[in-house]
């Protein structure tokens, strides 16, 4: 008797592919590796936790076109991830029987925004779940099959681009813009890079911690758009966000403080405001107080500076409809 139920212990412990399936005490441990290497990475200069947004970006990227462990590092919307998924990588080879690697990623993401909300008394703290089921392409961690559709770069400003790439990618749908509002708040965490995407500076001044602040910052500051290669007439223009009224060059605002980084990318700002852009980016209005409101979407981003309450649900809802993609109700196993 005591042999059988043990035989159904174990083959109840078996997923389909023969796995194990993961026990919560694992996932713990695993989630605590996680943690240690966020920390290890602790910024040396101002100690910000650069691999939280890191690791979220990661998880973001790996769910267009399916969470499925993969990534194409020639892909230039992909520009930088490897900083990311490479020291990951050390934690996922010890762990690789127990989780496909795309349940990895999503785990690291998961626990980079837990991270990001300890000691941080403004913080959201979203319920995201983490659930086991996904599984890899079949050159994970690459990714060699067809171009997956990013939002374009040159079409940063433009919200019906941001807006058909949150519905088509993540199933958040247009009539329902509070959820795609809600996800791009992710943005409060992390960086822009120059040498990554071509855009630089930070959302907030506290770029590893998930507070509302980057929506309070869209609402209340006034910005002026920028383009980062004026004056080099060699160089297409790459129109970003300052805040201020007074139109600066790059050179007079790259410096060392935190505050003096403060930007938002036109997509950021076309949440909050209607900049019609040309081809390159450039807004039909400079001045963000000149601009008129985003029809669907700017109310999103004012209830969210003034209700985090708000922000947390809608943000749980549409970081848990990212994390599946690709996955049936039912594909996917709580972890208990
Ligand atoms: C229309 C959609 C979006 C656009 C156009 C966009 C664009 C960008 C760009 C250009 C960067 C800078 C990359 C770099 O230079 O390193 C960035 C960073 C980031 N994005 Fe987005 N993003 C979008 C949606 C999202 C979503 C849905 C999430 C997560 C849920 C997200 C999370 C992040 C994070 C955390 C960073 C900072 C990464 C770091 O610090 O290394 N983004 N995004």
């Amino acid at each position: 008797m005591q042999h059988r139920i043990f035989i159904a212990i174990l083959m109840f412990k078996f997923t389909i592919e023969g796995s194990v399936a993961i026990t919560k005490d694992q996932v713990k441990e695993i989630k605590k590796d996680i943690v240690e290497l966020i920390e290890a990475n602790r910024d040396p200069k101002d100690g910000a936790l650069h691999f939280i947004p890191g690791f979220v970006r990661v998880a973001f990227h790996d769910c267009v076109g399916g969470c499925d462990g993969c990534l194409n590092h020639s892909d230039e919307n992909n520009a930088g991830l490897s900083v990311y998924v490479g020291p990951l990588e050390t934690i996922y080879l010890k762990y690789k029987t127990l989780l496909s690697r795309a349940d990895f990623w999503q785990l690291a993401g998961i626990t980079a925004i837990e991270r990001s909300v300890e000691k941080c008394k403004d913080c959201i703290k979203p319920d995201l779940p983490f659930e086991t089921g996904r599984k890899d392409c079949k050159d994970s961690p690459n990714y060699t099959g067809d171009p997956r559709s990013f939002p374009m770069n040159a079409g940063h400003g433009d919200i019906n681009n941001a807006l058909t790439f949150m519905e088509e990618a993540f199933g958040l749908p247009r009539n329902e813009p509070e959820l795609a509002t809600a996800l791009i708040g992710a943005h409060t965490l992390g960086e822009a890079h120059r040498e990554h995407s071509g855009w630089e500076g930070i959302w907030t001044e506290t770029p590893d911690q998930l507070s509302n602040r980057y929506y309070k910052s869209l609402v209340k500051q006034k910005w002026s758009q920028i383009n980062l290669n004026q004056g080099d007439p060699r160089k297409d223009p790459v129109w970003q966000w300052q805040p201020g009224k007074k139109l600066t060059t790059t050179k007079a605002r790259y410096l060392k403080k935190r505050k003096e980084k403060i930007m938002m990318l036109n997509t950021d700002m076309a949440f909050a405001k209607k900049l019609s852009p040309d081809a390159t980016g450039e807004a039909i209005c400079k001045v963000s107080s000149k601009c008129k409101a985003q029809p669907e979407t700017a109310e999103w981003v004012l209830k969210y500076a003034n209700d985090a309450k708000l922000w947390e649900k809608n943000f749980a809802i549409a970081y848990m409809r990212m994390i599946r993609t690709g996955y049936k109700d039912g594909d996917l196993t709580l972890v208990k």
